[in-house]
Parts: structure tokens; C-alpha cells; sequence
């Protein structure tokens, strides 16, 4: 049978409940995915004096031909895109800056440093997102940054976010679309802190100083997000989810919810519907925790499917801003990166395909048994050949035969690589 005999079988039982497919795919291909350009390289950037990774997070494997050059990222990401449906976004970090081999401190980055990631988004039409870094350098050493004790420190990654934002704020407006600036710092404690508070106090402090810069919300949008426990900050982690909600709500910031960052039965899917109720947008970095903050590759599993299915039940899809933050490195990282990104764009499309007001209508009603009954039939409803279709119909690989260009490549070029 082909892809559209599959697909007229398969929309015909979406259609006796009403779900018009071509309205879902209509709405599919308008979202942006943010995709971070890290899991490219094992999160190491291209600084001069590169440092190990630090702030609590780590990346396991060693699979051959990651990128060494900012070159050979873009190559890879342009590889990548080619299997992924849609128009998305490149989420990177300060460490991806090019500098033309000087040092230059993070605290001195400038726009000009990312030029050819502006250049290169230009002419793909992709949206770019930033991330200051505050990690893998030695005035991180000790895991602590924004709330460090010495005002030196503290002052030298007040100044890193400003630049960082600044450099947001002119990849947006290059690029025609707002960047998303997220801070993440690593502070915490490995053992019980004395004193919960004074950290926090100066976290806040350094927050205020950082966005008390004029920034344009048309070029450049502030995010802030949070963590529960890290390699080496098991006891305490400074920027909690209770601080940055509480940030980001006083604030008109976008709280950041990472699904890796919170304890194992609390649900990031859980937490959409409520905060939206308080904020316009939010965002989130989509991952796979597996026994911890693991990174591990996005699969289509249960969480996944809820959490495109709050984002689109509460009509969302243009208020949670949806990026990705995995690093795999036992597998190859083009197939990490399509699988990852593909996993999220199906979750979307699955929950676009449900009976979303009859299911909240038997809730409505204390139908809880209709609504268990049908929550259950779409699970084996045939969306893998309404998203073979899309993917036909986006001219992307249909199934797993992107696997043969993944291979492909890495023949061709992943293969030569140190
Ligand atoms: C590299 C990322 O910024 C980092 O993973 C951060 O977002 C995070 O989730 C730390 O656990
Ligand atoms: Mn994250």
C-alpha cells in the first residue's frame, strides 16, 4: 500500500470524529522547534582555551565525527534540518562564538563573534536563541557565578549576560524574529547549606543588574531556568524552580522548564496549564531524564505525548516556546538530533489529532469512563501514517529512510573527522 493509501485509510478514522487533518498539518508546520546546536559537539564550543565541562552536567560517549569547527556544526545542523519537517529555530551558547583564534574573555563577546551564525541563519531562514554561558571556565570553578560571594565573580558574569543579551537582541533583529536569551547558572552546594538564603539574595541581585539593561522585547525575550540537583550541587541548587517562578512572574520574564530538571514523578506536562494561567509565554527545554538530569535522546514516549497535548489543548502553541536540550554522545549526532526533533513535531501532531473537546466534555460531565475509553483508542490510532504522509507532503524523509542519509553522511563526511 503507498503513503497516501495509508494516509486516506488512516484520516478517514481521525474524520469520524471531526479532527481535520489538513487543519492539524496547517498548524504543524507554523511551529518552531528551537534546536540546540550543542548536541553537535558534546557541549563543547570553539573558545580559544577550551575548558572541560563543568556545571554539574555530563556527556557520556564517545561515537566518532563530532564537529570540531563552527563549520562543520553548521554542516551538520544543515544535515540534520534536511530529515526534519518544518522551518525551526538554532538555539546556541556564548561558547560557539568565533573569535578568529584571539582569546576573547566572555565578558567581551560581542555581535560581531557571531556574525556567521547570523549569516548562515539568514540564508536558511532559521530564527537563532542564546544562551550565555556560565559554565566549563575557571571563574566557574567552584560551581557558584551569578550568587558567587566575591563580587568580582559575580560582577564578571553580570557582565557576560549583559553581552549576551545584547548579542540576542541583534541576532533578532537581523533576523527579523525575537531571540530567546535563557540563563541557566550551575550554582549550588554538594553538601547541606548553612544558609539558604543569602545565595539567593545575590542571585537576585545579579538578575536585576543584568536586565536593568535596555533591551528591545521586538529583538531580544529573557528567559530563566531552573534546576533541582546537579553533579556536585546534590544538596542545593541556587536557582530553584520556586526562585525563578517567583523571578519571572515579579519580573515579566519566561520561566524555563526543563523536563530533566525536576523530581521523577513531577511532571513538567503537569505544570503548563497552571503557569500559563500567570504568564503570556514560557518555555521549555525538552529532554529525557533517565534516573537523573540525564540528557537523554527525546522519544516519543507517554510524558512527551502529554506535553504536546497541554500545549495544544490550552491553544498554546504560540505561548510555550519549545526548545530541545539533549546531548548524546554514544549514537551519531545528526540521528540524535532528527530523532530527538521528529519525536517532538509527532508529539504535536498527535495531540493536534485528538478529540480534545469531547474528551474535555465527558470531563466536564463526570463521563470519566468515555474519557478513559477514548484517551486509550487514539493511543493505537494510526498517526504513523498520517506522519509519514506530513513528512512526504514536507519533503522529508519518510519513515526511517532518513537513516540512509544519516549514513550517507557520515560516509562522506563524519568519517573523515579526527
Ligand atoms: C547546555 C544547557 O544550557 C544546559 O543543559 C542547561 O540548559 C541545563 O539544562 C543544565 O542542566
Ligand atoms: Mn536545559
Amino acid at each position: 500500500m503507498s503513503i497516501e493509501q495509508s494516509y486516506q485509510l488512516a484520516k478517514a478514522q481521525y474524520e469520524k470524529w471531526g479532527i481535520d487533518v489538513e487543519a492539524a498539518f496547517d498548524k504543524l508546520k507554523q511551529v518552531p522547534i528551537s534546536i540546540h546546536c550543542w548536541q553537535g559537539d558534546d557541549v563543547s564550543g570553539f573558545e580559544v582555551d577550551q575548558q572541560e565541562l563543568s556545571g554539574g552536567i555530563d556527556v557520556t560517549g564517545d561515537y566518532p565525527g563530532k564537529a570540531t569547527t563552527p563549520d562543520e556544526l553548521r554542516k551538520d545542523i544543515d544535515q540534520a534540518l534536511k530529515l526534519i519537517p518544518g522551518k525551526h529555530r538554532i538555539n546556541l551558547h556564548a561558547i560557539y562564538a568565533e573569535t578568529d583564534g584571539e582569546k576573547v574573555e566572555r565578558d567581551k563577546l560581542e555581535p560581531k563573534h557571531f556574525q556567521n551564525w547570523i549569516d548562515w541563519a539568514k540564508k536558511n531562514e532559521l530564527g537563532l536563541d542564546f544562551n550565555p554561558t556560565l559554565f566549563s571556565h575557571p571563574k566557574a570553578a567552584d560551581g557558584l557565578t551569578l550568587s558567587h560571594p566575591n563580587p568580582e565573580i559575580r560582577d564578571f558574569w553580570i557582565r557576560h549576560c549583559q553581552a549576551s543579551r545584547k548579542i540576542a537582541e541583534h541576532m533578532g533583529r537581523e533576523l527579523g524574529s525575537p531571540t530567546l536569551t535563557n540563563v541557566w547558572i550551575p550554582d549550588g552546594y554538594k553538601d547541606t547549606p548553612s544558609d539558604r538564603l543569602t545565595p539567593r539574595k545575590r542571585l537576585k541581585e545579579s538578575l536585576d543588574a543584568i536586565f536593568s539593561d535596555e533591551i528591545d522585547e521586538h529583538y531580544n525575550l529573557d528567559a530563566v531556568e531552573s534546576k533541582l540537583f546537579g553533579i556536585g550541587s546534590e544538596a542545593y541548587v541556587v536557582g530553584s524552580h520556586e526562585f525563578y517562578l517567583g523571578y519571572a512572574l515579579k519580573n515579566n520574564k519566561l520561566c524555563l522548564l526543563d523536563t530533566g530538571h525536576y523530581h521523577p514523578t513531577e511532571m513538567v506536562s503537569n505544570k503548563i496549564s497552571a503557569m500559563l494561567l500567570y504568564s503570556d509565554k514560557l518555555a521549555l527545554h525538552v529532554s529525557r531524564p533517565v534516573r537523573w538530569d540525564s540528557d537523554h535522546v527525546v522519544t516519543f514516549d507517554d510524558e512527551l505525548k502529554e506535553i504536546g497535548l497541554e500545549i495544544v489543548r490550552n491553544n498554546a502553541l504560540d505561548k510555550v516556546m519549545i526548545g530541545l536540550d539533549f546531548f548524546d554522545a554514544s549514537i551519531n549526532r545528526i540521528a540524535a538530533w532528527t530523532i530527538g526533533t521528529r519525536n517532538m513535531l509527532k508529539s504535536l501532531l498527535y495531540a493536534l489529532l485528538m478529540p480534545n473537546e469531547q474528551l474535555k466534555k465527558y470531563q466536564e460531565e463526570g463521563n470519566f469512563t468515555d474519557r478513559l475509553a477514548v484517551l486509550e483508542e487514539f493511543k493505537t490510532y494510526p498517526i504513523g501514517a498520517i506522519w509519514d504522509y506530513y513528512c512526504e507532503q514536507m519533503n522529508v524523509p519518510v519513515g526511517t529512510d532518513w537513516l540512509n542519509d544519516v549514513r550517507a553522511y557520515e560516509e562522506k563526511e563524519l568519517k573523515n573527522r579526527k
